[in-house]
């Protein structure tokens, strides 16, 4: 292919994928990707093969079958402090509510890319759900093998009343997002219930609550099938920006954390390149809990949030349910004061109104943990 026919091969794929709204699975079930399209080709320094996998660390699987267990409670703000990543089982999520979303995320990629394309960026009825594909495709110099379908569960007025908009989300999928975001809502707050006492805040006010929850976002992440995994990302290394992010994930496998180091507690996390992988193997009925930036963030380092990455593969799709609970859009996050008290440490992050620092996520392609950077002192 000589170098003006690559450039159109290039371009003319990225305006199928994102401005013909086909999305990446448009493009698989297209048959035209039997080999890895180039704006899919990560570097090399990106790829599976030239990361270190780690053998014999994994991240802790805690039951927390019973909340008021105070090893429970220090399990889990330990795993927060020295893995960022943690999973759980015995939650009291249903197994069938957790199954049942799952199908539901296979039943909405399944579809026609007409009925698809409805829901997409710009196009849909409703801003509390969007379909679109990689990161932020317009920021990126390499698109990620995956697309996702998101909701925004906003709340309305009345105690009863069904998110802001969810008439308008997929029907193959609304019910199982509705259900599963409900089942999950005890969870996260307990959740955060445990990571705020083991820093000493005892009173959660108005404030905090806004800082820890805006409207959660479920994402049904797809990462279909793939030609040539060797050379392509999944979801590129990040931490997330959440407060706390729950994700559930099928049993195919695919995810990786970045081992913590000692020297990067002491130094603060300088990531880069190196460093050991810790694969993340799907535990049945199990959910994965990650810190994201604005917990670490408020409180100033004690919890981590930790880059993660997914790879596709060649034999099938995969498929991830996370949703993230963080602060509303106005809120300013920094350094909760409980954290200082005692006075031996200073605050290493200034205040910072949250929509800023998404917006500042949101304009650039994954970069591992460089969006902390934005509120660092
Ligand atoms: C897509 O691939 C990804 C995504 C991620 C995401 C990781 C995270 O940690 S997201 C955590 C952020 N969410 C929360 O903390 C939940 C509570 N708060 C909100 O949802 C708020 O919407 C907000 C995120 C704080 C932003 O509020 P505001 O500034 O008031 O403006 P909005 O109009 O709501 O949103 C701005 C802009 O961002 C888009 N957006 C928001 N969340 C996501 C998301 N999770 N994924 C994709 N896009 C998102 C929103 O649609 C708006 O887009 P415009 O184009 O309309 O400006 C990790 C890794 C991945 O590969
Ligand atoms: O699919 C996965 O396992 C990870 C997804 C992820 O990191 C995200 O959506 O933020
Ligand atoms: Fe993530």
């Amino acid at each position: 292919m000589s170098p003006a026919t690559a450039v159109a091969a290039t371009s003319e794929v990225t305006d199928f994928v994102v401005h013909k709204a086909n999305g990446l699975k448009g493009l698989v079930d297209s048959g035209l990707a039997t080999t890895l399209p180039p704006q899919y080709i990560q570097p090399p320094t990106e790829r599976l093969e030239s990361i270190k996998i780690a053998t014999s660390a994994s991240i802790p699987i805690i039951d927390v079958s019973n909340w008021d267990d105070p090893s429970v409670l220090d399990s889990i703000s330990e795993a927060a402090s020295k893995w960022g990543f943690f999973q759980i089982v015995n939650h009291g999520i249903p197994s069938q509510v957790l199954s049942r979303v799952v199908d539901a995320a296979h039943a909405f990629y399944a579809q026609s890319n007409e009925e698809r394309r409805k829901y997409w960026k710009g196009s849909s009825l409703s801003d509390t759900v969007f379909y679109s594909t990689s990161f932020s495709p317009q920021a990126e110099q390499v698109l990620e093998w995956k697309d996702f379908l998101i909701f925004q569960y906003l709340k309305g007025d009345g105690e009863d009343d069904e998110p802001v908009g969810s008439e308008f989300w997929p029907l193959v999928c609304r019910d199982q997002v509705l259900d599963y975001v409900k089942s999950a809502e005890p969870v996260i707050k307990k959740l955060a219930e445990v990571l705020l006492k083991k820093l000493n805040v005892k009173d959660v006010n108005t404030e905090i609550q806004r800082c820890l929850s805006g409207s959660p976002r479920v994402a049904l992440n797809y990462y279909p099938k793939c030609p040539n995994p060797e050379l392509a990302a999944g979801v590129g290394r990040h931490s997330d920006i959440s407060t706390i992010t729950m994700l559930l994930q099928d049993d195919t496998g695919g995810l990786y954390v970045r081992e913590i180091k000692e020297e990067d507690e002491e130094e603060e996390e300088e990531e880069g390149e190196g460093g050991f992988w810790i694969p993340v193997p799907p535990v049945e009925g199990a959910i994965v809990v990650n810190v994201g930036d604005a917990m670490q963030i408020m409180s100033n380092g004690v919890y981590k949030s930790v880059e993660h990455r997914a790879f596709p593969n060649k034999t099938g799709s995969r498929v991830s349910v996370p949703i993230f609970v963080g602060p509303a859009g106005d809120a300013v996050i920094g350094v909760l004061p409980e954290v200082l008290e005692g006075g031996e440490k200073k605050a290493a992050y200034k205040s910072v109104l949250y929509s800023d620092y998404t917006a500042h996520f949101f304009s650039k392609g994954h970069d591992g943990k460089r969006t902390l950077d934005f509120a660092r002192i």
